[in-house]
């Protein structure tokens, strides 16, 4: 039996909902979508035959409904790693923590994750409007190294990239982890791409941006786009993913990342029809889940 969890660990609102998501243990499923955008929550709920649950607090939106027979949950992220390690942290509380004894449950469920998400490409070859799936996240951010987590990343890629790029010097220490490659299966197709997708914790210059304030790492995109390991290659950047990888591995869960490419930072475009692309990877993602055994 584990110990009860205290009050200032498990923060529970008056209504026993969790705390940041404000939402009940039976609110939500365990197919879960995660959009940064909160308006996107409805961009993707509005196919859902119906809707049995619409809460919010903060930037953390969740609907969860049925569509063509599965029940989904989106929740929206909010930017960035930091709001990752809430997001997950507390979907997992919500499915493998008894709020009533505030113990860990001795059966846990299994939750999946897929991230309809935007980004940037790298490579000139992987142009705007593009779909990507990606098979490593590579977390150029700190999150991952305050959990014990050795034993869930890729520590043959992670220790590849480290050698080559050395950037110690910068205090910069990326981590590797990989997809589900069975959740990630019911999203191949020749409609996606595969590729390792580096997520830091910044937009600007984090992601070799420039508007007014120089990067201390001028070349830092041409040096992750010319990175190479067993064939691999780093095809784009943005802000969530090689946190969702890592933590969802250390909780028992299963994530994957799906990308609608915007910008192509190699030769400098950004697509002129973000909108469009980003729902054509909401239908596709709602039509590989209808289509898949996941229930
Ligand atoms: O479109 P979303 O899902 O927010 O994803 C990308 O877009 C945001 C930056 O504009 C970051 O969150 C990045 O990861
Ligand atoms: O370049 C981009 C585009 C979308 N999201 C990002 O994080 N970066």
């Amino acid at each position: 039996m584990s110990s009860s969890l205290g009050s200032s660990e498990l923060i529970l609102n008056p209504d026993g909902s969790i705390y940041h998501l404000n939402l009940l243990p039976e609110d939500i499923s365990n197919i879960i979508i995660t959009v940064g955008d909160q308006n996107r929550v409805h961009e993707v709920s509005k196919y859902f035959e119906t809707i049995e649950v619409q809460k919010s607090k903060r930037e953390f939106v969740t609907h969860t409904g049925i569509f063509k027979g599965k029940r989904i949950s989106v929740v929206s992220t909010g930017i960035g790693t930091d709001n990752i390690d809430i997001v997950f942290n507390e979907l997992d509380a919500l499915a493998n923590i008894d709020f009533e004894t505030r113990q860990v449950k001795e059966v846990k469920s299994q939750l999946n994750f897929i991230r309809v998400g935007t980004s940037g490409s790298l490579q000139p070859d992987l142009p705007v409007d593009s779909f990507l799936l990606s098979t490593a996240g590579i977390g150029f951010d700190n999150l991952l190294h305050f959990y014990n987590c050795g034993h869930i990343k890729n520590n043959e890629l992670e220790s590849a990239l480290n050698d080559y790029l050395n950037w110690s010097k910068h205090n910069i220490h990326p981590y590797a982890v990989d997809f589900d490659e069975e959740l990630g299966s019911i999203f191949t197709s020749n409609r996606i791409r595969l590729g390792v997708t580096g997520t830091n914790s910044g937009f600007y210059g984090p992601q070799g941006r420039t508007l007014r304030i120089p990067p201390a790492i001028p070349d830092f995109n041409e040096k992750l786009a010319s990175f190479t390991f067993n064939k691999i290659r780093i095809t784009n950047l943005e802000m969530e993913t090689a946190a969702m990888y890592g933590l969802a591995k250390l909780h028992g869960h299963r994530a994957v990342s799906l990308n609608a490419i915007l910008a192509n930072r190699a030769t400098g475009e950004f697509s002129q029809q973000g909108h469009k692309s980003i729902d054509q990877l909401i239908q596709y993602t709602l039509d590989c889940i209808a289509k898949s055994q996941l229930v």
